[in-house]
């Protein structure tokens, strides 16, 4: 096996030789500015970096070390950059910790102590590196059948956990698509009433003259077509929840009687002469502004109250960090075995392409995509042209060994599926031989 790389960053040539030798456990490279630190990086991808804030041209100062500390964070945000500094030690502490750096220590350095810190920030590199693999395999089951692996979505989840067994409402505000149903039907299961039914209407979806009829339902010749006394959605949820999808198209007139119902809890059909007393939890959600809407007289402050003890954001799904690729892995599952038993995951471009899109329908969208994707593609793997996003010309790679690597994995997905999943055969179109096709799809984790 060869030596984990440590990159030290150091312009005292004196510190960087003492350093180069100190160390026998790790290959240590050493550069002294901030341009061959970054091409050292894109180099070797170390997993720890040691650097030293004060150098050229500022090397009395910080800002060169800073500098560098941002972009080596940019562009390798995993990597764990230990900064040294002597002058003005914590401040730049400070600075730096909050801009990233994974630790600091102050000059002049003690080699043992600067030794137990690199070797810790190795050993967390590997976990977290490990930890991340794992998340990607995450299966559904936490918060309501949810998927999520970004810290964003962690937090709604863990928030409406709190939510979901207290008797409050709760509106859910996000673009559609988000989950926002999904998220409401999960509170109903972790809640109070999860024996009753879920019922959910979407009031945008409903004739304004029929939402009333659907809300609360009608007696008997109430009006021309009501041939049987109907109960409304309301009442259906009595003993459960009611999702109100869409809540803030819900006309004014209506808005008073759904008002009505919440402060006293009985509906009274339409056409109908008794008040029917009923138990339901309330969970409403919507797309739109309401707190404008109610600013402008179109929805009733009363009603918003009532409505949105608790109100929940729920995050686009660009905003998810590592959301959409999860998803797609899981959709590709899920669609291949009902529709293309075939695919078996998604290709490097493809990956790329759903890191890189910014997915206006959110997950609805990319549910969309990837089934019709699975549909379409003709070999195992489903690639961004399935997906119809183009080619992912915007994604900037981390180095060339990267690049590569999407490129081989694009070749030998293609390959494969010219060659239905023969490894020879497959070989043989990429001009190597077997073991080396073999050994290829290993490196890359690949399906053979
Ligand atoms: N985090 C998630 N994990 C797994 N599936 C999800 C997730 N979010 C959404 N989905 C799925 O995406 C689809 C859309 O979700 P949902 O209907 O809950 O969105 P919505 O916000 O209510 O949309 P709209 O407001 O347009 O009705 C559903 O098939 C849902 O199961």
């Amino acid at each position: 096996m060869s030596r984990p790389v440590l990159l030290v960053v150091e312009d005292d040539a004196g510190l960087a030789r003492q350093l180069r030798w100190t160390y026998e456990a790790y290959e240590v490279v050493v550069v002294g500015d901030r341009a061959a630190a970054l091409d050292a990086l894109r180099l070797h991808e170390p997993a720890v970096v040691t650097l030293d804030l004060g150098l050229p041209p500022d090397p009395d100062g910080t800002a060169e070390g800073f500098a560098t500390l941002h972009a080596m964070l940019a562009m390798a945000p995993t990597t764990k950059v230990i900064v040294a500094s002597g002058h003005g030690a914590r401040e730049s502490a400070l600075a730096a910790i909050g801009d990233g750096a994974w630790d600091f220590y102050q000059k002049p350095i003690d080699i043992d102590a600067l030794g137990l810190i690199v070797s810790r920030a190795f050993h967390v590199h590997a976990l977290e590196a490990e930890n991340r693999r794992l998340q990607a395999k995450v299966v559904p089951g936490a918060f309501g059948g949810l998927l999520y692996a970004s810290p964003e979505m962690g937090r709604v989840a863990r928030q409406l956990e709190r939510v979901a067994p207290a008797d409050v409402s709760v509106m859910l505000l996000g673009a559609s698509g988000t989950g926002k149903e999904l998220l409401a039907r999960g509170i109903h299961e972790a809640g109070p009433r999860r024996k009753g039914s879920f019922v959910a209407i979407n009031c945008a979806a409903i004739p304004e003259t029929l939402l009333e009829a659907e809300l609360f339902g009608y007696e008997k010749g109430a009006f021309t077509g009501a041939v049987k006394t109907t109960e409304g959605k309301i009442e259906q949820a009595a003993g459960g929840t009611l999702f109100l999808d869409e809540i803030g198209d819900v006309p004014l007139p209506l808005q008073v009687k759904l008002l009505r119902f919440l402060q006293e809890r009985v509906v009274e059909r339409i056409g109908g002469r008794k008040a029917i007393p009923v138990d339901t939890r309330v969970v409403c959600a919507t797309h739109q502004d309401v707190d404008a809407m109610v600013a402008e007289g179109r929805f009733r402050e009363d009603l918003y109250y009532r409505l949105a003890e608790i109100v929940v954001k729920i995050p686009a799904l660009a905003e998810r960090t590592g959301d959409a690729a999860l998803l797609a892995k899981h959709f590709v599952g899920r669609y291949a075995k009902a529709l293309n038993p075939a695919v078996t995951g998604l290709a490097a471009d493809a990956r790329a392409a759903v890191d890189a899109w910014r997915w206006p329908g959110n997950v609805r969208e990319l549910e969309n995509r990837v089934k019709r994707a699975v549909i379409m593609a003709d070999g195992k793997l489903v690639t961004a042209a399935d997906l119809d996003l183009g080619d992912s010309n915007g994604v900037v790679e981390l180095n060339l060994r990267t690049a590569r690597e999407a490129a081989d994995r694009r070749a030998i997905g293609r390959a494969l599926a010219q060659a239905e999943g023969n490894i020879s055969g497959a070989s043989r179109l990429l001009g190597v031989s077997r073991p080396t096709l073999y050994d290829l799809l290993k490196s890359y984790h690949l399906h053979g």
